[in-house]
């Protein structure tokens, strides 16, 4: 036996309306390794993070997780087993501080309001200033999250699910929409991230995928068509065509 696989994907298949989105995906992530995907439009990528969530069933194959079963699981147990979601578009509290973000995540607390009976302890204000100074946001913990830029708002919702601590975090274009500086910053952040915990980032910026210098996946039509270093991906001629062909 080799190390077992964090995260198991084998030959799963899933079709909407006889289109098969997912066709015979095999993927396999090591205990803390970090992870690239790529692909044109359609490629399935937002279906293979929907499978591993357990937003979406897949009709064949096996998903595993730690050994786990996900295709038996919903979304609560599998986000209870340690794996956490940032999607797209950042869903942040505008109207409260960033520090009131992150303690809501901190105590899983569905409604603001229970803040006010919300007493730290040393443990928890701590976190939260780790929390702060992993997603650059230390000068802003006053701020309300409405006033944010929108590459910080991301970094705090990314922050907010750190605060869940994740084994595994799932990142769907975290870049999309932010300033180079910010997406350069997001770079580095997810490298740190990744010292403690694995990492899945769908992403189409081929600049920051090439700062996270990870091994990529190439998805196409439902399955991997390449993985390997980016410089070897993107030289792979069916790579080109895929992107550049048709
Ligand atoms: N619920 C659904 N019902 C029908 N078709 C779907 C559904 N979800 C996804 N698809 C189709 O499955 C294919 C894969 O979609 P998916 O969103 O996973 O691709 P993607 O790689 O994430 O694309 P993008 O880069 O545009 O986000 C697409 O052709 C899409 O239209």
């Amino acid at each position: 036996m080799t190390t077992a696989a964090l995260l198991d994907l084998r030959d799963v298949s899933v079709s909407f309306d006889g289109f098969r989105a997912i066709n015979g995906l095999s993927l396999t992530l090591a205990p803390g390794e970090m992870r690239a995907i790529v692909g044109p439009n359609g490629a399935g990528k937002t279906t293979m993070m929907d499978i591993i969530t357990g937003k979406t069933r897949p009709d064949t194959g096996s998903v595993t997780f730690r050994g786990h079963d996900l295709t038996r699981l919903d979304e609560p147990a599998i986000a209870e087993l340690g794996i956490g979601r940032k999607f797209q578009k950042p869903t942040v509290f505008e109207a409260l501080s960033v520090w009131d973000n992150l303690l809501l995540a901190l105590k899983g607390l569905r409604r603001p309001h229970r803040l006010l009976f919300a007493r730290l302890t040393p443990d928890e204000i701590r976190r939260i200033e780790g929390l702060l100074a992993t997603i650059r946001l230390g000068a802003e913990s006053t701020r309300a999250a409405g006033g944010l830029s929108h590459g910080q708002k991301q970094w705090l919702e990314i922050g907010m699910l750190l605060a869940q601590e994740p084994d595994l975090l799932l990142v769907d274009e975290p870049v999309a929409g932010m300033t180079d500086a910010e997406t350069a910053e997001t770079a580095g952040l997810l490298r740190e991230i990744n010292r403690t915990r694995s990492v899945v980032v769908v992403e189409h910026d081929m600049d920051f995928v090439r700062a996270l210098d990870v091994t990529v996946t190439v998805l196409h039509e439902g399955a991997v068509l390449a993985e390997g270093p980016l410089d070897t991906v993107s030289n792979d001629p069916r790579v080109i065509e895929v992107y550049l062909g048709r």
